[in-house]
């Protein structure tokens, strides 16, 4: 169906107060899952941030990139583990993680802005020490596996007042030159809180958080922070939704004033949740 000239000026229209809204202000945007996989998909999603940029936000992309780690270990003949949703990370591993993330999917990332018309930077949590990191397992079970220590967000504000998106891949460092393996959601989360973010927006390949997974009409649309001990008791949160609410809840607690999951699968996702009135996926509110 093609709007109507009419229709097109409502729709701007519908959008002022958002663009208004969040004008000069900084939104994180974790991409990864569907939205990362799909041709298609993946060049709306550089549309949405390039346009973002252009009418006056700052996106800040960090991004995943799990599945095109498995797929170069396969290549390579080496085999891949995961506990509790973090891929077990010994040196050879993370030598193959850091050149996926920062050398291959990065710069794919970069250069989609690109095309779309937009200037992009790409660097990883080790840049401008970014990102400090140390074991986020102490028994060494995970090996590499980080967690993030510190976040020093300068050369993100360089990367934004010279006019750039910054594009993040999440690898980590210690004081030692160790790199570390750092789940994405849990970067965009201590980046989003770092850099005073007022939005931080998680892709993934559902609605957002389902009352009941295997339905997608049951989307719980607002959670407040006070819901989710219930929540997580009640099996509702689980799985890879329990790290992703985990992260959102850390934001919003840690002043990020609205945290969104929503679907990666959704063409122009990101676009509707900013720019509507009604929003998609789950908003997680500190409430
Ligand atoms: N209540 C729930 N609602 C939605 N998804 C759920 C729920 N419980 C578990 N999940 C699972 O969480 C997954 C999303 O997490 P994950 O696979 O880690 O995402 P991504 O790869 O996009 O970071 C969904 O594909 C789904 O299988
Ligand atoms: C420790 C850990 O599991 N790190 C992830 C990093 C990439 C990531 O988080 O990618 P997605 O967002 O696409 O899942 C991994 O190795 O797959």
């Amino acid at each position: 169906m093609v709007a109507s000239p009419m229709e097109k000026a409502e729709i701007l229209v519908e959008a002022l107060p958002y663009i208004k809204e969040f004008y000069g202000k900084k939104v994180v945007i974790k991409y990864g899952g569907a939205a990362m996989t799909d041709c298609e998909l993946k060049d709306k999603v550089m549309q949405d941030i390039v346009l973002m940029k252009y009418v006056g936000m700052h996106p800040i992309v960090v991004h995943g990139g799990g599945p095109e780690i498995s797929g170069m270990l396969k290549r390579l003949g080496l085999g891949t583990e995961f506990i509790d949703g973090l891929r077990v990370t010994d040196a050879e591993t993370m030598e193959i993680v850091e050149m996926v993330l920062v050398g291959k999917v990065n710069k794919e990332i970069v250069a989609g802005i690109e095309a779309s018309g937009g200037k992009a930077i790409g660097i990883s949590g080790k840049d401008g020490g970014l990102i400090k990191a140390g074991p986020i397992d102490p028994s060494g079970k995970l090996g590499f596996v980080g967690e993030v220590r510190s976040v020093n967000p300068q050369i993100i504000e360089t990367v934004i007042e010279n006019g750039y998106i910054p594009v993040i891949a999440p690898i980590g460092m210690d004081a030692r030159k160790q790199s570390y393996n750092i789940n994405a959601d849990l970067a965009a989360a201590a980046i989003a809180v770092a850099v005073k973010a007022d939005k931080l927006v998680l892709l993934t390949d559902v609605p957002g958080l389902l009352r009941d997974p295997a339905d997608p009409e049951s989307l719980i649309s607002v959670l407040k922070v006070s819901e989710v001990e219930t929540y997580i008791r009640e099996g509702v949160i689980a799985g890879g939704m329990l790290p992703k609410v985990k992260c959102c809840v850390e934001a919003v607690t840690g002043g990020v004033g609205r945290t969104h999951i929503i679907d990666g699968r959704v063409p122009h996702a990101i676009l509707l949740e900013i720019f509507t009135n009604q929003g998609i996926g789950t908003m997680v509110i500190n409430e």
